[in-house]
Parts: structure tokens; sequence; C-alpha cells
């Protein structure tokens, strides 16, 4: 009932560029609660500058991450409001800068809000409208808040965090950590296995995100932990279902070449690579998942290499 009050006394435009999977889920959501929606993709017969005039509030971006820094500098050339928020949804690295997609948003707006929406959220079952829940994280309070109160309902429970790398990181790490579960689940490598991998998959993402500049606790909420449980254990993500395939011997073209839509872990993995090399951060996990996405390892091969690695105290490299 709270939220019916705040739709009517407080309506937003919300402009949405992505009609994917993320994007159309995210646009009902906003539009349920009564906001005006407008959603825009690179195919919409509308221009971008004219979905974006008379002044929208919030341009909540869900792009793919290949698609971030052309689709922000298009925006950058549309005559634009000083107040709007930006929220990106977007869990990814780009591939030139190894900037988050806030952190490319930031670059191009240095004046607005930048806010990062993430969590456990399939979208499949967002549009099935069964209860989720995500974390909306800025510098900005006031601009979380705004977001909070535009996509909260009584099936989408949104908290709110002033810790937006740490939360874009854990949604971006998880999807190579997907990979790796899903190679664990395709080897039929039993809950034991997929219990130790997910747990130190947990660490992996906590050092990555140490080195980065995040709050360690926030790789225990919804958008760390959270998001890492939904993806490993789901067939309905992508990433998940890459790993499950490259498990059965197919090739990753052939896997990628039919499914439905973007695995974003494959190019997370190689920035990774990337950034662990110029940060010296050991992430055993996410090597093995790069020499098996480069065909330099077979998936039994990346299992013996973790299982055989140096011994060590659980709590250290
Ligand atoms: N589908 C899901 O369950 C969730 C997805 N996400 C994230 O949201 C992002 C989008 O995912 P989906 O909507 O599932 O993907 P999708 O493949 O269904 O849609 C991607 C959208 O990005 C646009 N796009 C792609 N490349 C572009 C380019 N070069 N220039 C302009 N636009 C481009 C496409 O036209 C499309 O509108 C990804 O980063 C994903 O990790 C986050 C949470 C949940
Ligand atoms: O990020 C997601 C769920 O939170 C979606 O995961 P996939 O991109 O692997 O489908």
């Amino acid at each position: 009932m709270t939220y019916r009050k705040s739709k009517i006394e407080n309506r937003k435009t919300v402009v949405i560029l992505g009609a994917g999977a993320w994007g159309t889920a995210l646009a009902n959501l906003a539009w349920v609660n009564g906001h005006e929606v407008r959603l825009w993709s690179r195919n919409s017969s509308q221009t971008l500058a004219a979905v974006l005039q008379d002044a929208a509030d919030i341009v909540l971006s869900a792009i793919s991450m290949k698609g971030v820094r052309d689709v922000a500098l298009l925006v950058k050339s549309c005559p634009l409001s000083p107040e709007i928020i930006f929220v990106t949804a977007t869990k990814g690295l780009d591939p030139q800068t190894t900037y988050t997609p806030s952190q490319t948003w930031q670059t191009e707006f240095p004046h607005h809000s930048v806010v990062v929406l993430s969590g456990p959220n399939l979208s499949q079952e967002i549009e099935q409208e069964l209860p989720a829940a995500c974390v909306v994280a800025s510098k900005n309070f006031a601009a979380a808040h705004q977001v909070q109160l535009v996509f909260s309902s009584s099936r989408f429970r949104v908290y709110t965090s002033p810790d937006p790398i740490g939360v874009e990181l854990g949604g971006t790490v998880k999807n190579v950590m997907a990979i790796a579960a899903g190679v664990c689940d395709g080897l039929h490598l039993g809950t034991n296995a997929k219990a130790a991998l997910v747990t130190r998959a947990l660490t992996e993402m906590v050092r990555i995100g140490q080195v980065l500049g995040s709050k360690t606790e926030t790789f225990y909420g919804l958008s760390g932990l959270g998001d890492l449980l939904a993806t490993c254990n789901s067939p309905l993500s992508r990433n998940y279902q890459v790993g499950y395939q490259l498990a059965s011997g197919k090739r990753l073209t052939e896997i990628l070449n039919t499914l439905p839509g973007t695995a974003e872990g494959v190019n997370t993995c190689r920035v990774l690579m990337q950034i662990s090399q110029q940060q010296n951060i050991t992430i055993p996990i996410t090597e093995q998942v790069y020499r098996l996405l480069e065909s330099e390892v077979t998936p039994q091969q990346a299992l013996d290499e973790l299982m055989l690695r140096d011994m060590k105290p659980e709590y250290n490299q």
C-alpha cells in the first residue's frame, strides 16, 4: 500500500536503455508501480534524443557490456536535464579501460549521480512475478533512495548500499564463478565439490573486491553471496549454461551461437585476468575458467589444477 501512495505522489519518468531480457523486466517493475517508462534499444524506431526529451528523472542502462561505452557517448550527445540520475544494471567490465559500468557512466557524466542496481535477479523469474530482492548502491544516498522507491514493490524488495563498486563487482565476478559452477554440475562432481567451489569463489570475489576498493561485507550480501548462489545453482543462468555445456565437450563458439542472450562472464574472465596481472591478485578459479574458455585445458585438467594447488591455510592466499 505504501508503494501505491508514493507512486501517485511521486511519479517519475524512467528511460530504460536496452530492451533485452533484463531491461524489459526492469521496465515492467517500474511500470507496475505507476511510473512513466520509456524503453529504448539500438533497434528502436524513435531516436534516443526523442526518448530523453521532456526531462527524464532516471536513465537506467541494461545494455550488455560491449555496448555500454558507445551508448553512454550517444546519451552524452543528447540534451539532458542536470537532475537526471543514471542507474546501471549491467554486470561486466570494459575490456579497454577495465572500468566497471558505473565507472564508465560516471566518467562520461561526472556531475550526475550514478546508482548501481544488482542482486540475485534472474530475469525470467522476475517476469513470472516471483519474489526477489536487490541492492541499489551509490555514493549519493538520496539518489539511491529515489531508485529504491521507483522499483520497490511487494514482489521486488530493494535495499540501499553506500558501496557501488562492491555491489557491482559482486554481480560481475560471480558470472565467472557461475561458468565454473556449470562445469562442476556438468561433470557431475557432487554436492561437496559444488559447496567447496562456491565457498572458494566467494573468497576469490572478496580478494578482488578488496584490491579494487570495495567493502568486504558487501560481498556477503545480496549482490555478492546472494547473486553467487542464484547464478551458480540455476540452469536459467546463461553463464551457468556456458559452463555446463563446456563440460559436455562443446566448443565455446558453438555454445555462444545458440545461447539465449548475453553471458557476460566470458568477457569478464578475460578482463579479470588483465586486472590480476596488473595488480598481482591471486584468482585461481578465474584463471582455470579462462584457460578452459581459451581451450588451453580440458574441464578435467582445470579441476585437477585447482585440487592440486599448493597446500595452505583456509584464510590465506
Ligand atoms: N537477464 C538477466 O537475468 C540479468 C541480466 N543482467 C545483466 O544485464 C545486462 C543485459 O543482459 P540481458 O538483458 O539479459 O541481455 P540481452 O542480450 O537480452 O540484451 C542486451 C541488450 O543490450 C543491447 N546491446 C548489446 N550490444 C549492444 C551494443 N553494442 N550497442 C548498443 N546496445 C547493445 C541489446 O540490443 C539488448 O537491448 C548484462 O550485463 C547482464 O549481465 C543483470 C541481471 C539479470
Ligand atoms: O545476473 C543474473 C542473475 O542475477 C543473470 O545471470 P546470467 O547472466 O548468467 O543469466
